[in-house]
């Protein structure tokens, strides 16, 4: 066996599969990286809905990390739903004691259906704790105007969205283009502080994109943890979430999740 590389991440269950906890390690699974986990909330889930939010105590969620950290320890680390600002306190100060460098926060806040995974009050503390620790940050366009508190309209606004987040510490930005869809083409933008590079692909006209987000900043996460660089890292997972979406599964009776073992199959191919 060569060198197994392994990703941690600090998020919450989707019962339905498609996004969370269950969507990352799917996600590194199928890019060969040993995938480990911290919950931080059970969400009772499906392809229609949130039907229920259950948030970990902090004490769970720091044992876990402890337990990882103590023993198997992680080249990668990705964050999402972290629900509370004492969880988000808390994961931090782990971060920051097992001193992990690689890490990928990626701010859920909303669900699809417009259910809450994050409490209002806690935007402040992602802010002040956990993005001067991360090494990329992947908002959707929403989540981006909540932390800059800017209304993103432009190509332009999202730059200055992009340095905004810069400011605050995060050394790349990836502000996500799923949600802007005027025209045919899905386009993120990442900022390195230096230059910004844009990453485009085709849209395909879906209602299955359950769990886009979640499985993009994954997949940055298991190429960062290959320790490949941040911009290869996110051609790669652009790539990833492009088959996911394209090669749909049609489950569920709402938006249903992608397909997380497509971009695999297409490189076997
Ligand atoms: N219909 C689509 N076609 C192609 N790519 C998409 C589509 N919707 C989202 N994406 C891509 O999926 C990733 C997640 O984006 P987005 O939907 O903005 O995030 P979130 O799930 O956090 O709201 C991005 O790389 C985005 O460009
Ligand atoms: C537990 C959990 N975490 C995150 C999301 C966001 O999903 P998306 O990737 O569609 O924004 C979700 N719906 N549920």
């Amino acid at each position: 066996m060569g060198n197994i590389y392994k990703a941690l991440t600090i998020a919450g269950s989707d019962s339905g599969g498609g996004a969370g906890i269950q969507a990352d390690l799917k996600t590194f699974h199928a890019l060969g990286v040993f995938g480990m986990s911290a919950l931080t909330a059970v969400t009772a889930q499906n392809t229609v809905g949130v039907q229920g939010v259950y948030p970990l105590s902090v004490e769970a969620v720091e044992k876990q990390i402890e337990s990882i950290g103590t023993d198997l320890g992680t080249d990668a680390v990705k964050t999402g739903m972290l629900f509370s600002a004492e969880i988000i306190e808390a994961v931090a100060n782990q971060v920051k004691h097992f001193r992990w460098s690689r890490l990928v926060v990626d701010p859920v806040m909303i669900a699809k259906g417009g259910e809450p995974l994050l409490q209002e009050e806690a935007v402040n503390a992602l802010k002040k704790y956990l993005l001067p620790l991360a090494m990329v940050i992947t908002p959707n366009i929403p989540e981006a105007e909540a932390l800059t508190g800017m209304f993103i309209q432009t190509m332009d606004d999202r730059q200055k969205a992009a340095q905004r987040l810069y400011e605050l510490g995060v050394k790349h930005v990836v502000i996500k283009g799923g949600h802007d869809d005027d025209g045919d083409e899905a386009v993120d933008l990442l900022f390195d502080g230096q230059e910004y590079s844009f990453f485009t692909n085709k849209r395909i006209e879906t209602k299955h994109t359950h769990g886009t987000g979640c499985t993009f900043a994954a997949a940055i996460t298991a190429e960062l943890a290959k320790g490949k660089r941040v911009k290869d890292a996110v051609q790669t997972a652009k790539a990833f979430i492009q088959a996911a979406i394209e090669h749909e599964l049609g489950i569920g009776h709402g938006h249903g999740p992608t397909n997380h073992w497509a971009y695999q199959q297409t490189q076997l191919s």
